[in-house]
Parts: C-alpha cells; sequence; structure tokens
C-alpha cells in the first residue's frame, strides 16, 4: 500500500468545500454502523463536524512533513483518550472515513486514490493508537481539572480566566488546550483556547475568551463562570511554537483574543532572547477592543528591542488594514512570522508575508483553522445579515 501525497492532496481538494455536508455524512454512516459508539460524542455534533475537519486538514496540509505531522498525531492520539477512544475503534473510523471520501469524489475515485487514503489512515491511527498507549503506561492522565482561580472582564465581550491546572499539566508557549464546562447543557463539547502566558511556577493560565453571539461555551464561560468552579481541560497542542535556536527578527501579529497566543510567545521571548529584535501588531476592530494595554507596556518595559503597534481600521474596511500595517511595519524578509487571530486575518496576513515580504513557509507560524467552520464575530454589515443572530430563547451550540 502506498501513500502518495499528491494524489491525497487532490482527491483532499475534490471534497475539500463540501466539508460541512461530508461530516455529517461521515458521522451519519459511522454511528449507523456501529451505534455503540454515539455515546462517546456531544449530542450536538456541530463541534465535532468542525473537530473532524480540522484534524483531516491539518494531516492532509502535512502530509509529506513528518517532522510536524507525527508530534501532532502523537499528541492527538493521546488527547483522544479524554473522549474515551479507544484502539477498537479506529478501524471503524478508517472505514467510515473512506466511505465517506468515496461518496464526495463522485468520478475522481479512483484505486490509486483509494489506495492512497487507505495507507495515510493506517499510518495516522498507528501513530495515534501507539501514542495513546504511551501515554497510558506514562500515567499522563486522559484530562486535567481545571480550577478558576480568577476572572477579569478587561472590555465587556471578553474574559481572562486564570486557571491553576492539576496534576502538573506539561505545555509551551503557542499551544493551546480545550476546554469543557461540567454543565450538563453543554456535556462533552470541547472548545479550544491559546494559553495566554509563559510557564508559571504555580502553575495558573490564562485563557482569553472572547463571548461570540449564541455561542454556548464562550457565553458561559464570559458570563457565567465564577471563582472556584471548575473546568476539564484536555492535553496541551499545537505547533506555533518559537523557533528554537534562531536569531532572526521577530513579527508578531494579533487579531482580537488572537493576543493570547501571542502574550504567550511575546513572554517567551522576554525570557529567552530580549536580544532578538521583535515587533509586534495588535489588530483589533477599534479602540474598544483592545484589552491588556498594561500588559503590553510591561512587555515593551522589559524588552528594550520590542516595538509595540496597535492597529485600528482608522478608515479602511474592516480586515483590510491587515496587508496597510504591514506595509508599513514589516521588519524585513530575513523575519520569522508569528500569528494568531481570526482565520481571515491569519490568511491575509500570510499571503502579504508570502507574497510581497517574501518569507517562506517555514519562518510563518500559526495553527491551522479551517475557516470553512470558524466562529468568528461578524465583521461587516454582509456578514451580520448572513450570520443573523440566533433567537435568544433557543440555546445554539457555536
Ligand atoms: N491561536 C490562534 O490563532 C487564535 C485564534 N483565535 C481566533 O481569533 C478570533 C478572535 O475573535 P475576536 O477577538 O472577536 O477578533 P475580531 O473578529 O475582532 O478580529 C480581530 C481583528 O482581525 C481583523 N479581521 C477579522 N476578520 C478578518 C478578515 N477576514 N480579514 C482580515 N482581517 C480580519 C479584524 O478587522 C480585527 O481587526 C476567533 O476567530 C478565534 O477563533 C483566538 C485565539 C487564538
Amino acid at each position: 500500500m502506498t501513500l502518495d501525497p499528491r494524489v491525497l492532496r487532490q482527491s483532499f481538494a475534490i471534497v475539500e468545500r463540501r466539508g460541512d455536508r461530508m461530516a455529517k455524512y461521515f458521522y451519519a454512516h459511522l454511528f449507523r454502523e456501529h451505534p455503540g459508539v454515539r455515546g462517546l460524542f456531544p449530542a450536538d455534533m456541530q463541534e465535532q463536524r468542525d473537530r473532524l475537519f480540522g484534524a483531516l486538514t491539518a494531516a492532509v496540509t502535512h502530509v509529506d512533513e513528518p517532522d510536524v505531522l507525527v508530534p501532532f498525531l502523537q499528541k492527538l492520539g493521546a488527547d483522544h483518550r479524554r473522549f474515551g477512544a479507544l484502539a477498537a475503534h479506529y478501524p471503524a473510523v478508517g472505514a467510515s472515513l473512506v466511505a465517506t471520501l468515496k461518496y464526495f469524489s463522485g468520478d475522481a475515485w479512483s484505486e490509486e486514490v483509494e489506495t492512497s487514503w487507505l495507507a495515510a489512515y493506517t499510518v495516522i491511527s498507528d501513530v495515534m493508537i501507539a501514542a495513546a498507549q504511551q501515554a497510558e503506561d506514562d500515567g499522563e492522565p486522559a484530562e486535567w481539572r481545571g480550577e478558576v482561580v480568577a476572572r477579569t472582564r478587561p472590555v465587556p465581550s471578553v474574559a481572562v480566566l486564570t486557571v491553576r491546572i492539576d496534576p502538573e499539566y506539561p505545555y509551551v508557549p503557542g499551544q493551546y488546550l480545550s476546554v469543557a464546562l461540567h454543565d450538563p447543557e453543554v456535556l462533552n463539547v470541547w472548545r479550544q483556547f491559546s494559553i495566554g502566558n509563559a510557564p508559571r511556577k504555580d502553575g495558573t493560565v490564562d485563557l482569553h475568551v472572547r463571548r461570540i453571539p449564541g455561542g454556548a461555551v464562550s457565553e458561559r464561560l464570559v458570563d457565567g463562570i465564577r471563582v472556584g468552579d471548575t473546568l476539564r481541560i484536555g492535553k496541551a497542542m499545537g505547533a506555533a511554537t518559537l523557533i528554537e535556536g534562531s536569531d532572526r527578527p521577530l513579527l508578531f501579529a494579533a487579531g482580537g483574543t488572537g493576543w493570547g497566543a501571542v502574550k504567550a510567545l511575546v513572554e517567551e521571548y522576554e525570557v529567552t532572547r530580549p536580544d532578538r529584535a521583535a515587533t509586534l501588531l495588535l489588530i483589533a476592530r477599534d479602540g474598544d477592543d483592545v484589552y491588556d494595554a498594561e500588559a503590553v507596556e510591561h512587555l515593551l518595559y522589559r524588552c528594550p528591542k520590542l516595538e509595540a503597534w496597535a492597529i485600528l481600521p482608522n478608515g479602511a474596511r474592516a480586515g483590510e488594514e491587515v496587508p496597510t500595517a504591514l506595509e508599513r511595519h514589516f521588519p524585513g524578509p530575513e523575519a520569522e512570522a508569528y500569528l494568531a487571530g481570526p482565520p481571515g486575518m491569519v490568511r491575509a496576513a500570510r499571503e502579504w508575508l508570502t507574497a510581497v515580504g517574501g518569507l517562506p513557509d517555514e519562518r510563518i507560524r500559526h495553527d491551522v483553522q479551517p475557516e470553512e467552520f470558524s466562529v468568528t464575530r461578524p465583521l461587516t454589515p454582509a456578514d451580520w445579515f448572513i450570520q443573523r443572530p440566533p433567537v435568544p430563547w433557543i440555546r445554539r451550540p457555536e
């Protein structure tokens, strides 16, 4: 069985735009063939569908980069223990995945394509199963317990939760974690948040949460959660961490609460190599959305080579400020860039950095977020119209 990255990418490109329908078909197939696994998933499957597609996108994106893909799959495998996933479930998932890809590929499906997907799935599941076993043998918890020890509301729609995680929680600045509440209405509904700080002695982490209208988890985290409440926490994931041993100038671009991810990186920079030149762009919709200015001032004070700019639309159409800001503040083609924020902002920054800035792919780091599935606040009047706010008395998941 051979895995051909080119064949996989071409095949994925055909089905990608039908992501939502494909994910629905996949779970319908899985639950019909194996009704016993339904209980492992949340009552509302929207979130889960996004997740499947997110993982699949990441796997296909990095299929010929084993240095990236294997650690990602290892973490994913170990992390899947919190869902109660067992080695025996993997063949069932693989069969439903191939059936789904086949159904949505139409005439583009061939024996060669099937062979490539089967080979890819075998690699993926073998790595994930082995990593889950290893985590079990190492005594790593399937999930951690987080206690909210502080909570601030720097602007009305954002809460910064300080969470003490127990037992000891390993992570690297730039990584994200998954959070679920004990609230029965959102049982097994997990959301991902970047860790907003470099490791601290007291084992706490900050999570920056924006309330998304109608978002079941974000509304509860911003408005409902109290100091003393407990959260379920999954394994730290993500590879948008600082490149080790590099001397290059740094560019950090944070959109909205993407500042959480970038703040952890800047804190790490402060501790490790503050002698490097660094530019921080804080991109926000308007002045009211800029928060945590005091922390930025502290970082500027402690890092003489760091400069920071608040980027506001200032009359430009919201979303168009990214290329303008980069034209003004780009530190040059020697730089390496770290991006976090809404998928559209990350895409716009990445496109500029590649096409105009001349940065190679390996020097632009950010999390992979499938745009189609990301819920963000509407940006333009047209978005507001399309994403009409949910009727408030219907509790809808994000
Ligand atoms: N690691 C990461 O990449 C992280 C990503 N996020 C994501 O960041 C977002 C945060 O939401 P908010 O704070 O409400 O941010 P927001 O929606 O207010 O956006 C922040 C800035 O990005 C710009 N922007 C938004 N969409 C854009 C587009 N399509 N093209 C160009 N620029 C665009 C906006 O103009 C604004 O200035 C969420 O989507 C969240 O999932 C949040 C934390 C970490």
